[in-house]
């Protein structure tokens, strides 16, 4: 509890309520995303884990609630104050959303054409820095999203999302579509960008090895609200039954042994 007082909210989330027509997705939701901590957003199947970041982004009105990123209140800040906060966040979609008719280096540009002014030959030696940084080859700067792999194709779209050095990231799903071993090494590519950029990171996911591998803490999504968050063990323990059958399902068990979840719960 004091150790969460201590620590920095980088967003706040207070009794938010999102809907389309007559049905509510979320219903009064509550969140605290920590600076520094990679936050595993987890949730059925159509629960609202992408309406969710669409509305913290800006991208879905929301019908009431208050959110803050970096300390400040999303609705009360000018039109100015909003792109500067911005300009601090980086976004990477689900199945990469990369422009089809641009190269990687061109996609990876866009943010810095948005916000920045640079030179063409600064635009490029950045968009080939953080290609670099995100493990691929530098003749991927040219390639187009038809010519890449879904593993290249998620880590163009990485390296399009740390375009600006952002300090929060929201990934959607990140290791969706990629075979175990592809998953391992995105899972490894985050943890070492997240550590040596300091960065904040807010993902989505379905994947139990991501969860386990690389979040500090889970936030679980429930009928309209955030039903748990914690650390790992913290999870495992809850009694909440669709936790249970999450974190205890079969491929789980798989996942950490009987054992570990057996001594999660005692
Ligand atoms: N623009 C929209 N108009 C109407 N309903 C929408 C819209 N966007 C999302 N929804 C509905 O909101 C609910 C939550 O959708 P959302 O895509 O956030 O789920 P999710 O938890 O991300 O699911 P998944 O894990 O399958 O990606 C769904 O019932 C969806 O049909």
């Amino acid at each position: 509890m004091s150790e969460a007082l201590d620590r920095e909210v980088i967003i706040r989330v207070r009794d938010l309520v999102v809907g389309f027509g007559d049905k509510l997705v979320m219903k009064g939701l509550d969140l605290d995303v920590y600076k520094g901590e990679v936050l595993g957003f987890v949730g059925g199947s159509g629960t609202g884990k992408s309406v969710l970041t669409r509305t913290i982004l800006g991208l879905v009105r929301k019908r009431s609630g208050r959110i803050e990123m970096f300390g400040s209140d999303i609705d009360r800040i000018s039109v100015k104050a909003r792109a500067l906060i911005e300009r601090r966040i980086g976004v990477m979609f689900q199945q990469g959303a990369l422009f089809s008719g641009l190269t990687v280096k061109q996609n990876v540009q866009v943010p810095m054409r948005e916000h920045l002014t640079l030179s063409p030959r600064l635009m490029d030696e950045l968009a080939l820095l953080k290609i670099e940084l995100v493990g691929l080859p530098r003749d991927a700067a040219e390639k187009y999203p038809s010519e890449l792999s879904g593993g290249m194709i998620k880590r163009a779209a990485l390296a399009r999302a740390l375009a600006l050095d952002p300090e929060l990231v929201f990934l959607d799903e990140p290791t969706s579509g990629l075979d175990p071993i592809g998953a391992a090494e995105f899972d490894d590519l985050i943890a070492t960008l997240q550590k040596t950029l300091g960065l904040t990171v807010f993902m989505v996911t379905h994947d139990l090895d991501s969860l386990y591998a690389i979040c500090d803490r889970i936030a679980a999504l429930a009928d309209g609200k955030v039903i748990a968050a914690g650390p790992l063990p913290t999870m495992l323990a809850s009694p909440h039954p669709w936790l249970r059958a999450y974190f205890h399902g079969k491929r789980a068990r798989q996942l950490l042994g009987d054992a570990t979840l057996a001594e999660a719960v005692r």
